[in-house]
């Protein structure tokens, strides 16, 4: 990465304005998952350590530009100083007086926590204005705030504008990992993608499809691609509109040399419930009336066999409707691939990291993403405003 660290900034008894991504899931005013949080906490300590004044930044939810009382940071204010040990002040507003009064108190190595700046409506439209409220607040800014780095918002790229700027260490990590894998990869370099939607992975398909050797297709998304190699799908999802992108995808890594990967077998189901009848049929049989809503037994083993012979793994999305149990074991069995292959595992955020999370396996993985929509842009090549838009080193 081009860009400026936090290793590269001089701290002590510097104001730092810190923006992370504490956008976690909630329930009842309680953090439910403190995954980002406690992705957070090694640039919140080094900045503290080195005696900076720091000044922590989030969004929380979507509130569109006005307060709203359940996305308040509090909750995630109190985890935070559980987990680091350390007091943390919160403010009621995102800037202003009181913002300013709270910073004035900071002693070196003191943390601030301020109020979700979406409740800015300045925010999302990356206003000139908001960016220097937060500017004017600091001397320093860092972003490791990975999950949101696909926003080209005040908090993410405005303010770096502003101010010296710099990568603090999960976003450093994130971009390193990835970058790496796109960039200079172990071979063989197998790609899974699954989920609902194509036109929502087209990108990242197409972008893989220049480097990966093997592109495993799962998910609700695959269906487009097995009608679109001839054979009926059921009631299975379909987007009727990628049918010839699908199409010109396959050619495209038979061209290329890629292995595309596509469900042999599947489980359908006569309704999209837990207790619906199931059974499991080849590719060529799906009834009419059925829905493929999971891969089956022989597509885990010859999904799982490839996961174990490659040396380096990247994933994103289910493999079926893993919210569902008996829909759940086609997910299940690639994320224990992944979990006991020797190469190297990336899971891309989103649903992929809540799956491995859900069968305890999180830790046997190698880097899961805090970013579901930023891995998922980054895998598509684009530039992320909040990475490009800090100091170059
Ligand atoms: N065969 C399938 N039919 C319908 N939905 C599916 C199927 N396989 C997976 N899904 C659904 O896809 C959703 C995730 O899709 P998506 O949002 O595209 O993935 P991600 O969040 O990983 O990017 C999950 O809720 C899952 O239930
Ligand atoms: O949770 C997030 O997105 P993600 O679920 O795609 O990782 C980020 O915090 C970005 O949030 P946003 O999609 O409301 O801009």
């Amino acid at each position: 990465m081009n860009k400026k660290t936090i290793k590269d900034l001089s701290l002590q008894g510097k104001k730092v304005f810190c923006r992370v991504d504490f956008n976690v899931p909630m329930k009842d005013g309680e953090v439910t998952d403190d995954t980002r949080i406690r992705a957070a906490l090694p640039t919140i300590a080094y900045l503290s350590e080195q005696g900076a004044k720091v000044i922590l930044a989030s969004h929380l939810g979507r509130p569109k530009g006005q307060a709203v009382e359940e996305l308040r940071l509090d909750p995630v204010a109190k985890r935070l100083s559980d987990l680091i040990g350390k007091e943390v002040v919160k403010t009621d507003a995102v800037y202003g007086t009181e913002v300013e009064e709270a910073i004035d108190q900071l002693a070196d190595g003191d943390l601030l926590l301020i109020e979700n700046v979406r409740f800015e409506a300045g925010e999302e439209k990356n206003d000139a204005a908001l960016a220097e409220a937060f500017a004017s607040m600091a001397d320093l800014y860092v972003n490791d705030a990975f999950g949101a780095a696909h926003r080209a918002h005040a908090s993410t790229a405005g303010i770096a504008e502003k101010l010296p700027s710099a990568a603090g260490f999960l976003m450093e990590k994130e971009i390193s990992v990835l970058g790496k894998a796109l960039e200079n990869p172990d071979r063989p370099f197998t790609a899974i993608i699954g989920g609902a939607k194509v036109k929502d992975k087209i990108g990242v398909i197409e972008n893989l499809l220049d480097k990966v050797d093997n592109l495993i297709v799962g998910g609700g998304l695959a269906y487009t691609f097995v009608k679109a190699q001839g054979h009926e799908i059921g009631k299975s999802l379909l987007e009727e509109d990628k049918i010839d992108l699908a199409k010109e995808f396959m050619k495209k890594a038979e061209e290329k040399g890629v292995n595309f990967v596509l469900p042999e077998d599947v489980v359908v189901a006569d309704d999209f419930s837990e207790d619906a009848n199931t059974k499991v049929v080849p590719i060529s049989e799906i009834p009419a009336d059925w829905e493929a809503l999971d891969i089956g037994p022989k597509t885990r083993e010859i999904y799982s066999n490839i996961v174990s012979e490659s040396k380096l793994i990247i994933w994103n999305g289910p493999m079926g409707v893993f919210e569902l149990n008996v829909f759940a074991n086609g997910t299940k069995a690639v994320a224990e691939a992944l979990a006991s292959t020797d190469g190297y595992t990336v899971i891309g955020g989103g649903d992929s990291a809540a799956a491995v999370e859900k069968f305890d396996l999180a830790d046997k993985m190698d880097h899961v993403s805090t970013g579901g929509g930023a891995s998922l842009e980054f895998m598509e090549g684009k530039v992320l405003p909040g990475v490009a838009a800090l100091t170059d080193k």
